[in-house]
Protein backbone atom coordinates (compact mmCIF):
# COMPACT_ATOMS: atom_id res chain seq x y z
CA UNK A 1 0.00 0.00 0.00
CA UNK A 2 0.75 3.51 -0.31
CA UNK A 3 1.93 5.45 2.81
CA UNK A 4 2.90 8.94 3.76
CA UNK A 5 5.26 9.64 6.56
CA UNK A 6 5.12 12.78 8.44
CA UNK A 7 7.90 13.27 10.72
CA UNK A 8 11.74 11.94 9.88
CA UNK A 9 13.28 11.68 12.78
CA UNK A 10 14.25 8.30 14.92
CA UNK A 11 10.89 6.29 14.67
CA UNK A 12 10.51 8.25 11.15
CA UNK A 13 13.34 6.20 10.03
CA UNK A 14 12.88 2.92 11.52
CA UNK A 15 9.24 2.57 10.35
CA UNK A 16 10.11 3.86 6.85
CA UNK A 17 12.84 0.73 6.58
CA UNK A 18 10.12 -1.62 8.34
CA UNK A 19 7.29 -0.35 5.93
CA UNK A 20 9.06 -0.97 2.84
CA UNK A 21 10.50 -4.30 4.17
CA UNK A 22 6.57 -5.39 4.27
CA UNK A 23 6.21 -4.53 0.88
CA UNK A 24 4.52 -0.38 0.78
CA UNK A 25 5.81 2.25 -0.92
CA UNK A 26 6.23 5.22 0.73
CA UNK A 27 4.70 8.05 -1.58
CA UNK A 28 5.85 11.37 0.72
CA UNK A 29 7.85 12.09 3.91
CA UNK A 30 7.11 15.59 5.54
CA UNK A 31 9.90 16.76 8.03
CA UNK A 32 9.95 20.47 9.34
CA UNK A 33 10.97 21.70 6.09
CA UNK A 34 8.69 20.56 3.88
CA UNK A 35 5.64 20.80 5.77
CA UNK A 36 3.77 22.61 3.61
CA UNK A 37 3.30 19.21 1.18
CA UNK A 38 0.76 17.70 3.61
CA UNK A 39 -1.50 19.63 1.47
CA UNK A 40 0.03 18.51 -1.91
CA UNK A 41 -1.23 15.99 -4.62
CA UNK A 42 1.71 13.14 -3.37
CA UNK A 43 1.05 13.26 0.36
CA UNK A 44 -3.02 12.57 -0.71
CA UNK A 45 -2.06 10.12 -3.00
CA UNK A 46 -1.39 7.62 0.42
CA UNK A 47 -3.83 5.09 1.79
CA UNK A 48 -2.93 5.85 5.23
CA UNK A 49 -0.13 8.24 7.10
CA UNK A 50 1.93 7.69 9.80
CA UNK A 51 2.95 10.78 12.47
CA UNK A 52 5.33 10.85 14.99
CA UNK A 53 6.50 14.28 15.34
CA UNK A 54 6.37 16.47 18.61
CA UNK A 55 3.91 17.46 21.28
CA UNK A 56 3.36 20.32 20.00
CA UNK A 57 3.21 19.48 16.04
CA UNK A 58 0.90 16.77 16.51
CA UNK A 59 -2.48 18.11 16.76
CA UNK A 60 -2.32 20.26 13.47
CA UNK A 61 -0.37 17.49 11.56
CA UNK A 62 -3.46 14.91 12.21
CA UNK A 63 -5.83 17.24 11.70
CA UNK A 64 -4.53 18.49 8.08
CA UNK A 65 -3.72 14.77 7.13
CA UNK A 66 -7.03 13.85 7.74
CA UNK A 67 -8.70 16.96 6.12
CA UNK A 68 -6.63 15.56 3.01
CA UNK A 69 -8.53 12.81 2.76
CA UNK A 70 -5.46 10.41 3.96
CA UNK A 71 -6.47 8.42 7.12
CA UNK A 72 -3.70 9.04 10.13
CA UNK A 73 -1.94 6.72 12.68
CA UNK A 74 -0.58 9.23 15.12
CA UNK A 75 1.99 7.99 17.73
CA UNK A 76 3.37 11.33 19.25
CA UNK A 77 3.07 11.92 22.97
CA UNK A 78 2.24 14.41 25.12
CA UNK A 79 -0.50 16.31 22.64
CA UNK A 80 -3.68 14.89 25.43
CA UNK A 81 -4.66 18.16 26.41
CA UNK A 82 -5.99 18.63 22.74
CA UNK A 83 -7.36 15.03 21.71
CA UNK A 84 -10.83 16.27 21.98
CA UNK A 85 -10.69 18.82 19.45
CA UNK A 86 -8.10 17.06 17.28
CA UNK A 87 -10.92 13.53 17.44
CA UNK A 88 -13.86 16.34 16.55
CA UNK A 89 -11.90 18.05 13.63
CA UNK A 90 -11.03 14.68 12.42
CA UNK A 91 -14.68 13.44 12.59
CA UNK A 92 -15.98 16.88 10.90
CA UNK A 93 -13.92 15.82 7.81
CA UNK A 94 -15.16 12.31 7.59
CA UNK A 95 -11.64 11.14 8.14
CA UNK A 96 -9.82 8.30 10.03
CA UNK A 97 -7.32 8.55 12.90
CA UNK A 98 -5.67 5.60 15.02
CA UNK A 99 -3.74 7.66 17.73
CA UNK A 100 -1.47 5.60 20.34
CA UNK A 101 0.82 6.13 23.07
CA UNK A 102 2.26 3.26 22.14
CA UNK A 103 2.51 0.95 18.95
CA UNK A 104 4.49 -2.04 20.31
CA UNK A 105 2.18 -5.44 20.01
CA UNK A 106 4.03 -6.14 23.29
CA UNK A 107 3.32 -2.97 24.98
CA UNK A 108 -0.36 -3.87 24.48
CA UNK A 109 -0.66 -7.31 25.69
CA UNK A 110 1.85 -6.19 28.87
CA UNK A 111 -1.58 -3.57 29.24
CA UNK A 112 -3.85 -6.23 29.25
CA UNK A 113 -2.04 -8.26 32.18
CA UNK A 114 -1.19 -4.79 33.82
CA UNK A 115 -5.53 -4.08 34.03
CA UNK A 116 -5.94 -7.94 34.70
CA UNK A 117 -3.34 -7.59 37.80
CA UNK A 118 -4.80 -3.98 38.60
CA UNK A 119 -8.32 -6.08 38.87
CA UNK A 120 -6.88 -8.64 41.58
CA UNK A 121 -5.53 -6.06 43.77
CA UNK A 122 -8.67 -4.60 44.55
CA UNK A 123 -9.26 -7.49 47.24
CA UNK A 124 -6.03 -6.80 48.38
CA UNK A 125 -5.10 -3.48 50.50
CA UNK A 126 -2.26 -4.35 51.34
CA UNK A 127 -0.39 -4.30 48.19
CA UNK A 128 0.67 0.02 46.65
CA UNK A 129 1.45 0.67 43.31
CA UNK A 130 3.99 2.47 42.16
CA UNK A 131 4.95 3.15 38.23
CA UNK A 132 8.70 3.70 36.66
CA UNK A 133 9.47 5.15 33.27
CA UNK A 134 13.01 4.86 32.17
CA UNK A 135 14.05 6.54 28.68
CA UNK A 136 16.43 7.79 26.54
CA UNK A 137 17.46 11.68 27.61
CA UNK A 138 15.95 13.31 24.22
CA UNK A 139 12.21 12.54 25.04
CA UNK A 140 10.40 15.74 25.45
CA UNK A 141 7.51 14.85 27.40
CA UNK A 142 7.23 13.16 30.89
CA UNK A 143 5.19 11.27 31.98
CA UNK A 144 5.86 9.12 29.40
CA UNK A 145 2.26 8.53 27.19
CA UNK A 146 2.78 4.86 27.86
CA UNK A 147 2.96 5.43 31.23
CA UNK A 148 0.20 7.63 31.10
CA UNK A 149 -2.21 4.84 29.16
CA UNK A 150 -1.27 1.89 31.81
CA UNK A 151 -1.78 4.25 34.90
CA UNK A 152 -5.49 4.94 33.33
CA UNK A 153 -6.05 1.36 33.10
CA UNK A 154 -5.10 1.05 36.65
CA UNK A 155 -7.71 3.60 37.48
CA UNK A 156 -10.12 2.10 35.32
CA UNK A 157 -9.73 -1.30 37.26
CA UNK A 158 -8.81 -0.60 40.94
CA UNK A 159 -10.97 0.52 43.53
CA UNK A 160 -8.39 2.36 45.57
CA UNK A 161 -6.47 3.80 42.55
CA UNK A 162 -8.68 7.36 41.46
CA UNK A 163 -5.32 9.18 40.16
CA UNK A 164 -2.05 9.46 38.85
CA UNK A 165 0.84 11.90 40.28
CA UNK A 166 4.26 12.48 38.61
CA UNK A 167 6.88 11.98 40.97
CA UNK A 168 9.14 13.74 38.74
CA UNK A 169 11.96 13.42 36.16
CA UNK A 170 15.41 11.90 37.70
CA UNK A 171 18.80 11.83 35.44
CA UNK A 172 20.49 8.50 35.65
CA UNK A 173 24.10 8.79 35.68
CA UNK A 174 27.39 7.83 37.20
CA UNK A 175 25.82 9.01 41.24
CA UNK A 176 22.98 6.83 40.93
CA UNK A 177 23.07 3.86 37.98
CA UNK A 178 23.47 1.42 40.87
CA UNK A 179 19.98 2.27 42.75
CA UNK A 180 16.51 0.34 41.57
CA UNK A 181 14.01 3.04 40.26
CA UNK A 182 12.45 2.04 43.98
CA UNK A 183 15.70 3.13 45.31
CA UNK A 184 15.78 6.22 43.32
CA UNK A 185 11.80 7.04 44.38
CA UNK A 186 12.69 6.71 48.17
CA UNK A 187 15.67 8.64 47.94
CA UNK A 188 13.87 11.67 46.54
CA UNK A 189 14.52 14.58 48.52
CA UNK A 190 12.12 16.75 48.88
CA UNK A 191 9.50 13.75 48.73
CA UNK A 192 6.53 14.75 46.83
CA UNK A 193 3.21 14.29 48.30
CA UNK A 194 0.97 12.25 47.16
CA UNK A 195 -3.50 12.57 47.52
CA UNK A 196 -4.83 9.29 48.88
CA UNK A 197 -5.49 7.10 46.32
CA UNK A 198 -2.69 8.95 44.25
CA UNK A 199 -0.45 6.40 41.94
CA UNK A 200 2.71 7.84 42.24
CA UNK A 201 4.31 7.97 38.43
CA UNK A 202 8.45 8.42 38.20
CA UNK A 203 9.99 9.38 35.06
CA UNK A 204 13.96 8.44 34.72
CA UNK A 205 16.09 9.68 31.64
CA UNK A 206 19.07 7.28 30.77
CA UNK A 207 20.87 7.05 27.83
CA UNK A 208 19.53 6.28 24.69
CA UNK A 209 16.90 3.36 26.41
CA UNK A 210 14.27 3.03 23.92
CA UNK A 211 11.98 2.75 26.67
CA UNK A 212 10.86 0.60 29.87
CA UNK A 213 8.00 0.58 31.96
CA UNK A 214 7.94 -1.04 35.51
CA UNK A 215 4.69 -1.56 37.70
CA UNK A 216 4.86 -2.41 40.98
CA UNK A 217 2.58 -3.43 43.94
CA UNK A 218 4.54 -3.49 47.27
CA UNK A 219 3.28 -5.10 50.32
CA UNK A 220 5.02 -5.14 53.75
CA UNK A 221 5.57 -8.72 53.36
CA UNK A 222 6.57 -8.90 49.09
CA UNK A 223 6.63 -7.13 45.95
CA UNK A 224 5.09 -8.18 42.78
CA UNK A 225 6.56 -6.45 39.51
CA UNK A 226 5.49 -6.48 36.03
CA UNK A 227 8.24 -4.77 33.34
CA UNK A 228 7.95 -4.19 29.84
CA UNK A 229 11.35 -3.30 28.38
CA UNK A 230 11.14 -2.37 24.48
CA UNK A 231 14.94 -3.52 23.34
CA UNK A 232 15.03 -1.32 19.88
CA UNK A 233 12.16 1.13 17.89
CA UNK A 234 11.21 -1.63 16.32
CA UNK A 235 8.37 -3.05 17.90
CA UNK A 236 7.21 0.28 18.20
CA UNK A 237 7.39 0.79 14.58
CA UNK A 238 6.14 -2.59 13.59
CA UNK A 239 2.88 -1.93 15.31
CA UNK A 240 2.30 1.55 13.72
CA UNK A 241 2.68 -0.06 10.55
CA UNK A 242 0.41 -3.01 10.98
CA UNK A 243 -1.89 0.13 12.35
CA UNK A 244 -1.29 1.75 9.11
CA UNK A 245 -2.37 -1.27 7.18
CA UNK A 246 -5.61 -1.99 9.85
CA UNK A 247 -6.86 1.54 9.18
CA UNK A 248 -6.60 1.85 5.23
CA UNK A 249 -10.14 2.46 3.72
CA UNK A 250 -11.58 3.31 7.26
CA UNK A 251 -13.39 5.97 8.45
CA UNK A 252 -13.89 6.95 12.19
CA UNK A 253 -12.03 7.37 15.47
CA UNK A 254 -10.68 4.13 16.56
CA UNK A 255 -8.41 3.10 19.64
CA UNK A 256 -5.57 0.48 19.07
CA UNK A 257 -7.44 -1.61 21.39
CA UNK A 258 -10.19 -2.31 18.18
CA UNK A 259 -6.65 -2.89 16.68
CA UNK A 260 -5.86 -5.67 19.44
CA UNK A 261 -9.31 -7.65 19.31
CA UNK A 262 -8.36 -7.89 15.84
CA UNK A 263 -5.33 -9.71 16.09
CA UNK A 264 -5.69 -11.70 19.35
N1 LIG B 1 3.40 5.60 20.03
C1 LIG B 1 4.58 4.96 20.00
O1 LIG B 1 4.65 3.72 19.83
C2 LIG B 1 5.85 5.75 20.13
C3 LIG B 1 5.76 7.10 20.27
N2 LIG B 1 6.88 7.88 20.24
C4 LIG B 1 6.65 9.31 20.21
O2 LIG B 1 6.82 9.72 18.86
C5 LIG B 1 7.31 11.05 18.81
C6 LIG B 1 8.57 11.13 17.92
O3 LIG B 1 9.58 10.35 18.49
P1 LIG B 1 11.04 10.27 17.80
O4 LIG B 1 10.93 9.86 16.38
O5 LIG B 1 11.86 9.47 18.74
O6 LIG B 1 11.47 11.81 17.86
P2 LIG B 1 12.54 12.57 16.94
O7 LIG B 1 12.84 13.86 17.64
O8 LIG B 1 13.66 11.67 16.61
O9 LIG B 1 11.74 12.86 15.59
C7 LIG B 1 10.72 13.81 15.46
C8 LIG B 1 10.81 14.36 14.06
O10 LIG B 1 9.68 15.19 13.81
C9 LIG B 1 10.16 16.32 13.10
N3 LIG B 1 9.19 17.39 13.19
C10 LIG B 1 9.08 18.37 14.13
N4 LIG B 1 8.05 19.17 13.85
C11 LIG B 1 7.49 18.70 12.71
C12 LIG B 1 6.40 19.11 11.90
N5 LIG B 1 5.64 20.18 12.22
N6 LIG B 1 6.10 18.40 10.78
C13 LIG B 1 6.83 17.33 10.45
N7 LIG B 1 7.89 16.91 11.16
C14 LIG B 1 8.21 17.57 12.28
C15 LIG B 1 11.50 16.62 13.72
O11 LIG B 1 12.30 17.44 12.90
P3 LIG B 1 13.51 18.32 13.56
O12 LIG B 1 14.38 17.34 14.28
O13 LIG B 1 14.14 18.96 12.37
O14 LIG B 1 12.84 19.29 14.50
C16 LIG B 1 12.06 15.20 13.84
O15 LIG B 1 12.68 14.80 12.62
C17 LIG B 1 7.51 11.47 20.26
O16 LIG B 1 6.35 12.18 20.69
C18 LIG B 1 7.59 10.15 21.01
O17 LIG B 1 7.17 10.26 22.36
C19 LIG B 1 8.11 7.32 20.12
C20 LIG B 1 8.27 5.98 20.03
C21 LIG B 1 7.14 5.07 20.03
O1 LIG C 1 9.77 8.99 23.17
C1 LIG C 1 9.93 7.76 23.04
O2 LIG C 1 10.98 7.27 22.65
C2 LIG C 1 8.80 6.87 23.36
N1 LIG C 1 7.65 7.42 23.57
C3 LIG C 1 6.41 6.75 23.82
C4 LIG C 1 5.84 7.18 25.14
O3 LIG C 1 5.90 8.37 25.48
O4 LIG C 1 5.29 6.33 25.84
C5 LIG C 1 6.49 5.27 23.58
C6 LIG C 1 7.80 4.62 23.83
O5 LIG C 1 7.89 4.26 25.17
C7 LIG C 1 8.98 5.41 23.34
Amino acid sequence: MKIALIGYGKMGHAIERIARERGHEIVAIIDVDNNADIDGEAFASAEAAIEFTTPSTAPDNVMRAAAAGVPVVCGSTGWGARRDEVEKRVSEVGGALLASSNFSIGVNVFNIINRKLARLMSHLPQYKPHMYETHHVHKLDHPSGTAITLAEGIIAENDRVSSWADEGMVSVDSSNASLTPAQIAAGLDPKPVMAEGALPVLSLREGEVPGTHIIEWDSPVDTIEITHRAKSRDGFALGAVMAAEWIAGKKGVFSIDEMMHDLL
